[in-house]
């Protein structure tokens, strides 16, 4: 039986799953964590790997690599890293994003030529960043890697060049999504001079090998890895509650939304995976129980104790700036607390803005592609609560299919690891889990109040931007 090892190199912990190459069945699964920050040394990620796939990674045959997108590694000349990576939730390159966006020729030309209208988020703009405010650490840059790719080298065999996907590439900035080509000119606008980049592996082609011997495939960014390790298919909508929050679809065309609202990526198996990303997510749960005082299970108790709309209490849960809607200056704003709110209302409130926030991504990327969702499936960490799987359905307003728990990033880089293994044309059809479907009432009204604010809140930003100053 040959086994394949698949990781997922998130934004708070690297996960690894051994699998059967045939059945796609779990043999093992194991976790390291990582640091907290949007400022993160990429070497921890190393040791994350290197702890959670001990034991494991001489077993495979093949293996692949599925990582957060967007982070800015450096490497000077000889391979160490220039500074710290900047995670794709690190909004200081904002300024710079509008900045690029204009020198592109505004933002449908910029759609035009990478797929999607830059945000802090992408990798050219932490890069302009980077030259504009540490001229120094910008000069010494001779390399540019994506989380994933630098994770992958860490894995390959002496000798191995560096190697990435059109998946994961596709959120740089400085790639031609629809043509699946890099440009490098746009890396040299953004940094000031030019760069070695990663070279692309096809979908299901392999790399090279591990120390082991080990085949190893491309590797992807996380949100590709979940449509692969999902098998999702025309019509299928994924919603992913991790540290962000995401709406992506499965797409044979590619999509060049001058609105900003949806980014047009490529996929992980020759496609294009249009999707609305927010950069507030799980952790709005995290902090709530914090503030709270109780863990996730008693926080998801309280909530379901108390009724839809929480006793009139709603926020934008915008904590650490937000992507969708593009306010990276933004803060939380909590409003209709009285006297006679409760700790219940105050827990029901945060899975309330959570799921809001994420409806909208959902009807933003419907809006965008013109694609009526035919089925709109759950993952992520924060699927495991139970006032999440109780409320999704109720605020998204239609039923939602959830698979059992596992890591589907991880799953999604295995099926893409035993494809490279088995240089076929397609990836390998594993059976679907059995999945469960999720109903309620809808509650519009909730979304009512939660759209109000939201929209109320817009011009709000730059007063903001004030008082965050010196968090950028
Ligand atoms: N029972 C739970 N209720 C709510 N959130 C949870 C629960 N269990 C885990 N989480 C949250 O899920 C998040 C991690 O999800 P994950 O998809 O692994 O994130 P990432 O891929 O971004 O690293 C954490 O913020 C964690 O607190
Ligand atoms: O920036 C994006 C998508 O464009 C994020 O979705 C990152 O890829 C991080 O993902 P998670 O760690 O939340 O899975």
């Amino acid at each position: 039986m040959a086994l394949i090892l698949g990781i997922d190199s998130s934004t708070q912990s690297t996960k690894a799953l051994l699998v059967d190459a045939d059945s796609g069945e779990v043999v093992e699964a194991r976790a390291a964590a990582h640091p907290p920050g949007t400022e993160v040394d990429p070497r921890t990620w190393l040791s994350a790997v290197d702890e959670a796939t001990d034991g494991l990674l001489e077993r495979a045959d093949a293996v692949a690599v599925a990582g957060q997108q967007h982070g800015m590694v450096t490497l000077d000349e000889s391979g160490a890293p220039v500074r710290d990576a900047l995670l794709w939730n690190d909004t200081r390159s904002a300024d710079a994003a509008v900045e690029l966006i204009e020198e592109m020729g505004g933002p449908q030309a910029c759609a035009d030529a990478i797929g999607s209208v830059l945000v802090a988020s992408f990798t050219s703009a932490k890069l302009r960043w980077l030259r504009d405010h540490e001229p120094e650490n910008a000069a010494r840059v001779a390399r540019v890697l994506l989380p994933h790719d630098y994770v992958s080298l860490h894995l390959g065999a002496d000798g191995t060049e560096p190697f990435t996907d059109r998946g994961d590439a596709s959120g740089t900035g400085y790639f031609a999504t629809a043509a699946g080509e890099w440009r490098p000119d746009l890396l040299e606008q953004a940094l000031g001079h030019g760069a070695d980049l990663p070279r692309l592996v096809a979908p299901g082609r392999a790399a090279g090998t591990t120390r082991s011997g080990a085949a190893i495939a491309g590797g992807t960014g996380d949100n590709m890895g979940a449509a692969l390790g999902m098998a999702l298919e025309p019509g299928d909508v994924l919603v992913s509650i991790g540290t962000s929050g995401v709406a992506s679809a499965i797409s044979s065309v590619p999509v060049a939304d001058g609105s900003g609202v949806v980014t047009g990526f490529a996929d992980a198996s020759g496609g294009f995976l249009p999707m609305v990303t927010t950069m507030n997510a799980a952790g709005i749960l995290d902090l709530q129980a914090r503030w709270l005082g109780v863990d996730h299970d008693e926080l998801a108790a309280l909530a379901l104790q108390s009724a839809p709309g929480a006793g009139g209490v709603t926020f934008v849960p915008y904590y650490g700036g937000e992507r969708t809607p593009n306010r990276p200056d933004a803060v939380g704003t909590w409003t209709g607390l009285t006297p006679a709110t409760t700790r219940a209302d105050l827990a029901r409130a945060a899975y309330e803005a959570l799921l809001c926030s994420l409806a909208d991504a959902v009807d933003r990327l419907v809006a965008a592609t013109g694609e009526t969702p035919q089925r709109v499936l759950m993952v992520g960490g924060a699927t495991k609560s139970a006032a999440v799987r109780e409320l999704a359905p109720a605020v998204l307003g239609c039923p939602v299919v959830l698979p059992p728990p596992g890591e589907y990033v991880a799953l999604g880089a295995a099926r893409q690891a035993a494809w490279a293994l088995a240089g076929t044309t397609e990836p390998p059809t594993w059976s679907a889990a059995e999945t469960t479907v999720l109903e309620a009432d809808p509650t519009p009204h909730v979304r009512e109040v939660y759209a109000d604010l939201r929209d109320r809140t817009e011009s709000w930003t730059t007063h903001t931007a004030t008082a965050t100053e010196g968090t950028r």
